[in-house]
């Protein structure tokens, strides 16, 4: 099957898109966190669209990225690639309205946490491509995870032409669909648990007598600086936590508390919660 794009353009970094258009179904955070992304990356604004559905979020959204806002039947007319980033709970309704515009030339790409790309395949038109994407917020500094997955008539240049949407975000990885409940637990709602660590060593901090500020500072550069050794030495983090705990030191001591509470049984039951949620969020939607 032929893909959708018809010519190429080049970035100032010498990057080539195609140049299909791009309209995003419902963008709120991330609908906007990926629109923002392909801007930045060089994309040219007259090649997006963008659908809300409340009049003051068309105008924020043009004045800051300056893509045109239309009506989703309109952008489905008028694009190739449909990524679909509204609440999982509002697909089935945004695809009913939608009935007869898509067909199966469309490349949609799906965010929708939970969503298997039979739900889309059972509501447009026989043989139409669809991707099913999880992304994350680091997006918004281009540091995104995105996992990326072929439905039942997605091909290689189809998940191509989702990478070529992520790309410019963060990094990308092509995984089996059965996988995708998993990643939006891990990858997907994960930022989530890391803020939730700043916030717990913050109250912590503010109990040892730091002030708010210098707390922030420090556990912020902390975060940051942990991240980019996992990143940048590949040392397994058993490793790496290993370098920093002293015999007889401060670090065994908090490492020990953190083992009594369970925290690591916390961690994964956190995760498969979250994870049991996507896999709901699909009965409920079927
Ligand atoms: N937030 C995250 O970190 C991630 C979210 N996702 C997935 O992305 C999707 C969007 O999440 P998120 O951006 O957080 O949610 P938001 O609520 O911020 O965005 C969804 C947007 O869709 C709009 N919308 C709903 N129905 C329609 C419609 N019929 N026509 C046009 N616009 C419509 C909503 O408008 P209104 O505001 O007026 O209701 C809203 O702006 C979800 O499916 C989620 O699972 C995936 C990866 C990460
Ligand atoms: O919480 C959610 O449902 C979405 C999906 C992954 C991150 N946020």
């Amino acid at each position: 099957m032929a893909l959708p794009s018809v010519s190429t353009v080049g970035d100032a970094a010498g990057e080539e898109f195609s140049m299909v258009t791009v309209a995003v179904l419902g963008a709120g955070k991330i609908g906007h966190t990926v629109l923002s992304g392909l801007r930045r990356a060089g994309r040219p604004a007259g090649t997006l669209l963008a659908t809300v559905r409340r009049p003051e979020r068309a105008v924020e959204l043009s004045a800051a990225l300056g893509v045109e806002v239309v009506g989703n039947a309109e952008a489905v007319a008028r694009a190739g690639v449909v990524v679909v980033a509204v609440k999982p709970q509002d697909a089935a309704a945004l695809l009913a309205e939608l009935a007869g515009c898509f067909t199966s030339d469309h490349v949609v790409v799906s965010l929708c946490a939970g969503l298997p790309t039979s739900f889309f395949g059972k509501r447009l038109p026989d043989g139409t491509p669809v991707v099913r994407a999880m992304t994350n917020t680091p997006a918004l500094v281009d540091e995104a995870m995105t996992v990326v997955s072929a439905g039942e008539h997605a091909t290689d240049e189809h998940l191509a032409v989702a990478e070529e949407l992520f790309r410019p975000l963060g990094r990308t990885l092509r995984m089996p669909e059965a996988h995708q409940d998993a990643v939006t637990a891990l990858s997907g709602s994960g930022p989530a648990y890391m803020y939730y660590l700043v916030e717990a060593m913050t109250d912590a901090a503010i109990l040892l007598g730091l002030p708010r500020a210098v707390a922030h500072d420090l556990i912020v550069q902390t975060a940051v600086g942990a991240a980019a050794m996992l990143r940048d030495t590949g040392e397994h983090p058993v490793k790496l936590r290993e370098a920093v705990t002293s015999p007889a030191g401060t670090t065994i001591n908090a490492v020990r508390e953190l083992e009594r509470h369970r925290v690591r049984a916390a961690v994964a039951d956190a995760v498969e919660a979250a994870r049991d949620r996507a896999r709901e969020i699909a009965a409920e939607q079927d």
